[in-house]
């Protein structure tokens, strides 16, 4: 498991070891583990470290002097090391030590910032070292006019010292201008901001160096569940399993408009585990879910009618759709563990439970929130993530799953979960459908299982969020293992999902 820290909650984590006296070793280890990074990274790309040369953008604080004296172990390598100060001062013993090691020093203002930024832009490898926990808001004034003259799309290689200066480490948000990075090595743990889009746009691959602060870290802000987490909440059979015992999925999705939803939400479910997965809907689509999945047993009775142990509503409904949303009210009152998805999160009441698990995108997750009464449109989920999805665990009291590049799980008991396993492939229409299906699945095999997350280090209360995670991990995976480098269709996703439970949980 990954654990993921807000600014402050690292700030404090280092304060025993500052008041011990031993902020400068916090900052060599920092900086000699920025400095490795930065040789490693250089040798897997095939590059030569000799004569390469480094330019760090040094802010005033100390993230600039972190900056400054990973350069300066650099320069002791061969590397010819350049930096810019972005402030009206430097850290001083960094700074001092940058020089002694043949450094050469420019003092940025707003009149050199596009000559100094052509000089950069040449360089080998730029390290985004201005801004670090320390900050309040983006870059401003000259620092901003620097990193605005730089291209997105630097030949060098970009590493971002602790986080990309612009970015707020405890939610992700990007003030522009942002330099984006392909790696960030960070410090003493995670911060909650690599992980959530903007944040996670712009950090590029992110490494954590420890700094001997691991032991004064809290609970974490935020967790991604690793393979070996998976493996560990994926379920197997016993030998005296049968289908009922396994996990049977109610799915209440389709409709006449868009039938298909039902039928891939149904493909998702069988392809994740479920002993059984039962379809109510219209017969037009129970006889497109028939025929193309003959394991689904489907119906056009009532929720109350059929004995399930969890409930997927919503794939492929629209407002006009009252039978359907009917049932999928029907489903969430019964208090079994249900997965909302699409057309069934407007219709829901607006106040849930945490077993309800809501799996908007960002639009959708906008327009609930609209409705709750908070002030968010698309552009301002997406320019949050963290803070949207947050919110809307809060006013709902149901677990809520935000889909995108880096999908966020919040509990309303505040944890958060991100998953970045995916590929931009996935975005392709139906596999959200997909993705309703393999966690109802899960929803319906481990929802009961308390202590399978209590033994995962996962509160029970909290395994509501894990298994969303657990399913879009698994969806992710499901999708980059179908992509093969190249367009896939919904459906793959599915026929993808067994081979990589397979090697996750054997
Ligand atoms: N503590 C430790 O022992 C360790 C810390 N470590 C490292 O320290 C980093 C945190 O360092 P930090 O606290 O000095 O803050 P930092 O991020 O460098 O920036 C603050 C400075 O910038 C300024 N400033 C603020 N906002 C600004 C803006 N928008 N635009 C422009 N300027 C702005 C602000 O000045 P002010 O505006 O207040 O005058 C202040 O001087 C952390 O990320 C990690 O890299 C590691 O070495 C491990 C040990
Ligand atoms: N750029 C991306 N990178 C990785 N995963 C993505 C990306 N875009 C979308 N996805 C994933 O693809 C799925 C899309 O779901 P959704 O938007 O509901 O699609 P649909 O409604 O067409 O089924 C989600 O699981 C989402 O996380
Ligand atoms: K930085």
């Amino acid at each position: 498991m990954i654990s993921a820290y807000t600014g402050t909650q690292i700030r404090a984590a280092e304060q025993p070891l500052l008041a011990a006296g031993m902020g400068a070793v916090l900052m060599q280890r920092a900086s000699y583990g920025l400095a490795n990074a930065v040789v490693h990274e250089l040798r897997a790309r095939g590059r030569r470290l000799y004569g390469a040369s480094v330019a760090v953008l040094a802010g005033k604080g100390n993230n600039g002097g972190d900056g400054l004296f990973a350069a300066s172990f650099l320069a002791a390598r061969g590397m010819r090391t350049t930096a810019v100060l972005t402030g009206d001062a430097a850290h001083p013993e960094a700074l001092a030590a940058f020089e002694r090691a043949g450094g050469r020093v420019h003092v940025l203002t707003e009149a050199n910032a596009g000559e100094l930024a052509a000089h950069v832009a040449g360089a080998d490898v730029v390290l985004d070292a201005i801004l670090g926990t320390g900050a309040q808001g983006g870059l401003r004034g000259a620092a901003a006019a620097l990193v605005s003259g730089l291209s997105n799309e630097l030949p060098g290689l970009v590493v971002a010292c602790d986080i990309p200066s612009g970015v707020d480490a405890d939610t992700g948000e990007a003030h522009a201008p942002v330099l984006s990075a392909d790696l960030t090595v960070t410090f003493g743990a995670a911060k909650a901001g690599l992980l959530a889009d903007p944040g996670a746009d712009h950090a590029g691959r992110v490494q954590v160096v420890p700094i001997g602060i691991e032991e004064h870290l809290p609970w974490p802000s935020l967790r991604r569940l690793e393979p070996a987490d998976l493996g560990r909440l994926l379920p197997r059979p016993g030998r005296r399993s049968h289908k009922y015992s396994r996990g049977v999925l109610g799915v209440v999705a389709g409709s006449e408009d868009y039938p298909g939803a039902a039928v891939l939400a149904c493909r998702g479910a069988l392809s994740a585990g479920a002993g059984m997965v039962r379809y109510l809907g219209p017969p037009a689509v129970a006889d497109l879910v028939r025929q193309s999945c003959p394991e689904v047993v489907c119906s056009t009775g009532s929720v109350a009618d059929n004995r399930v142990q969890a409930w997927l509503v919503g794939s492929g409904m629209g407002p006009g759709d009252s039978e359907q949303l009917q049932r999928a009210r029907d489903a969430v009152e019964s208090g079994l563990p249900v997965i909302a998805d699409a057309g069934a999160l407007p219709a829901l009441p607006d106040v849930l439970a945490p077993q309800v698990v809501l799996t908007p995108h960002a639009g959708e997750l906008a327009a609930l929130l609209d409705r709750l009464g908070a002030d968010y449109d698309r552009s301002a989920v997406e320019a949050n993530t963290l803070g949207a999805v947050r919110q809307a665990a809060v006013l709902t009291e149901a677990t809520v799953l935000l889909k995108g590049p880096s999908t966020l799980v919040a509990s309303p008991f505040q944890d958060f979960y991100s998953q970045a396993d995916g590929t931009p492939w996935l975005a392709t229409a139906g596999s959200g459908d997909v993705l309703a299906g393999i966690i109802g699945a899960l929803l319906a095999q481990v929802g009961s299982d308390v202590g399978r997350f209590r033994n995962a280090g996962i509160d029970p209360d909290e395994r509501w969020a894990a298994i969303a995670a657990l399913g879009a991990s698994l969806h992710g995976r499901a999708g980059t293992a179908a992509a093969e480098g190249g367009p896939f269709t919904a459906g793959r996703i599915a026929d993808a999902v067994p081979a990589v439970w397979g090697r996750l949980a054997g």
